[in-house]
């Protein structure tokens, strides 16, 4: 890696300490980050080097996957950080930071570099970067990279000037928009496994996928995010971002090269391609918005939606949202995608499922026997893996035809060690990688197939909205909209029954699992 000063807006906030003080911990104890590095924490709370010091310690103890245990090894590495007290607005303090940044230039041989990374909330995104540029931060020959985290607008408009602030300051090419879904494990291994396996990729298309399933759920209510999440509900906290990129990671072509402009390329065309709604009519044919209302969930009661901090008495603030969506391109006309998330809901898991055609149904075995589709599951979060479903002789028996499972559990091979998605998009960012960050047209398009949803809502009023009881599935629409089709939701979680697993290892066996 390149030497690099990296200045942390919002050094005070629980980004940084429950993410990104974790995962430069980590680089740094893996190797990825050598010792040309200087981190600037800046928010505007007053902290010493030391109390600041001992924030990333605490941090570190509580939230990382290496604890710091030895005083020296410690020592050395907190050596790089220093704290500044800032606010964004005043550009005074910018032109101190300058001296502080060049002065630890020179200390840690870092190049002129600058990776600028706002946690911060997206309102002080374009005020930061004009303060960049007037305090002088820009004026090296080093690269000048920006970090940014999301909400990125709320809106296409609100997005489109956002970018149009952030890119009077900055090349599209130096902005780095985070999506930490990205980041995870499990989705970038989307691409790996779809185009280096030479049997999924034939099948890969109408001709032999039914419907795919994309289930992002959470346990947690909005705990103390009201205020934001009200205002966001789960289509633009969720759905415009972690949702269809996921989507977007299925459904597109195979790049002609492994650059990151390629790969965004061929994002942009899927975006491209979903079917736009007809009218508010349709929006409410194919989307399903929900609001959990009090419910009791493992024997412990749980709060309505509407009686959280810092949420509206009255909110219709939708905080589970599903819909069928189409790409409309070659590959995949006719062929649903099924997506769903939401809170309170009875597992956190975040799958992908891709259902099969069945063989066809006039042939000696599906006369015989009711035939379970084969599935392929992506298993993303909090189990990473691989799932198989398929159908085969039960062992031993008669003649009888069984579900059976292969599944390839990388969480208890890789276990702890599984890098964060923060580790992952920073070192990325280190490195100029931005295959894993959206691009701008990528983000805008998203806005628009989310904005004609929001806009249907606006016009039903609050009429399509149904409340669910916290701990159950959500509303049971969710379920129609694929009963409408022939479809259900698979089990997700692992909680696929009555199969056999096919355990991995050296040694292959069948064991019923129920
Ligand atoms: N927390 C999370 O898990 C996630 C957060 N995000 C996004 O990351 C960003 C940060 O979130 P989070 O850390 O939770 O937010 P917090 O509210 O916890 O932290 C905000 C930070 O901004 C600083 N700050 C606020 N106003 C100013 C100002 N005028 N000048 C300088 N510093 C200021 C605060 O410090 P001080 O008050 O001392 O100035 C604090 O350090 C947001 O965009 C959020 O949407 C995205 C995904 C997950
Ligand atoms: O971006 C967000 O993601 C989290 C869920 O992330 P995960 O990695 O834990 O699956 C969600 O809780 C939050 O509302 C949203 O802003």
């Amino acid at each position: 890696m390149t030497g690099a000063v990296f200045l942390l807006f919002g050094a005070t906030g629980d980004l940084a300490k429950r993410k990104l003080f974790p995962a430069i911990y980590s680089l740094y104890r893996e190797g990825k980050l050598n010792d040309r590095f200087a981190v600037v924490g800046l928010a505007r709370r007053p902290r010493t080097n030391e109390q600041f010091r001992q924030d990333v310690l605490d941090s570190i103890q509580e939230f990382a996957r290496y604890k710091a245990d030895d005083d020296a090894g410690w020592a050395s590495f907190a050596e790089h950080f220093s704290y500044m007290s800032l606010d964004i607005h005043d550009v005074n303090g910018f032109h101190q930071l300058r001296a502080l940044t060049e002065e630890l230039d020179r200390k840690f041989d870092t190049g002129g570099n600058r990776l600028f990374y706002l946690a911060l909330a997206p309102e002080l995104f374009g005020d930061v970067s004009f303060n960049l540029r007037e305090g002088g931060l820009l004026d090296t020959s080093g690269y000048h990279r920006l970090v940014i985290e999301k909400p990125f607008g709320y809106d296409l408009p609100s997005a489109e000037k956002l970018n149009t602030q952030l890119r009077q300051v900055f090349e599209e090419k130096d902005i780095y928009r985070i999506d930490h879904y990205l980041g995870k494990e499990m989705v970038q291994n989307i691409e790996f496994v779809r185009f280096a396996n030479a049997f999924f990729e034939p099948i890969w298309n109408n001709k032999y996928i039914a419907n795919v399933q994309i289930t992002l759920s959470e346990t947690v209510g909005v705990e103390e995010r009201g205020g934001y999440y009200d205002k966001s509900g789960a289509l633009r906290d969720m759905a415009q971002n972690h949702m269809l990129q996921m989507l977007t990671m299925m459904a597109m072509e195979p790049p002609s090269r492994l650059h990151p402009e390629d790969i965004r390329d061929e994002k942009v065309k899927v975006l491209r391609s979903l079917r736009p709604f007809a009218s508010a009519a349709d929006v409410r044919a194919n989307v399903v918005r929900g609001q959990y209302a009090a419910g009791e969930f493992k024997g412990k009661t749980l709060p309505a939606y509407r009686a959280e901090p810092s949420v509206a008495p009255e909110s219709t603030t939708e905080t589970f949202f599903a819909a069928r969506v189409y790409v409309d391109n070659f590959r995949w006309a006719g062929v649903p995608f099924y997506v769903r998330t939401g809170k309170r809901l009875p597992v956190k898991t975040t799958e992908i499922v891709v259902e099969f055609k069945n063989v066809p149904d006039n042939v000696y075995l599906s006369r015989k026997h009711t035939l379970e589709p084969n599935l392929l599951v992506f298993r993303i979060n909090p189990l990473e893996g691989i799932y198989m479903k398929m159908n085969a002789k039960q062992p031993g028996s008669e003649g009888v035809l069984v579900p059976v499972a292969l599944d390839l559990c990388q969480s208890s091979k890789v276990g702890i060690n599984t890098p964060e998605a923060y580790e992952r998009l920073l070192y990325d960012a280190t490195r100029g990688d931005s295959t894993y960050f959206t691009r701008w047209d990528e983000v805008a398009h998203a806005w628009q197939y989310v904005d004609q949803i929001a806009a249907a809502w606006a016009e039903l009023g609050a009429e399509d909205l149904v409340l669910y009881p916290a701990g159950s599935w959500g509303p049971q629409r969710a379920q129609e909209l694929l009963a409408e089709n022939g479809f259900r939701w698979w089990p997700v979680n692992g909680q696929h029954e009555g199969e056999v697993e096919w355990e991995t290892g050296t040694k292959a066996e069948a064991k019923v699992l129920r």
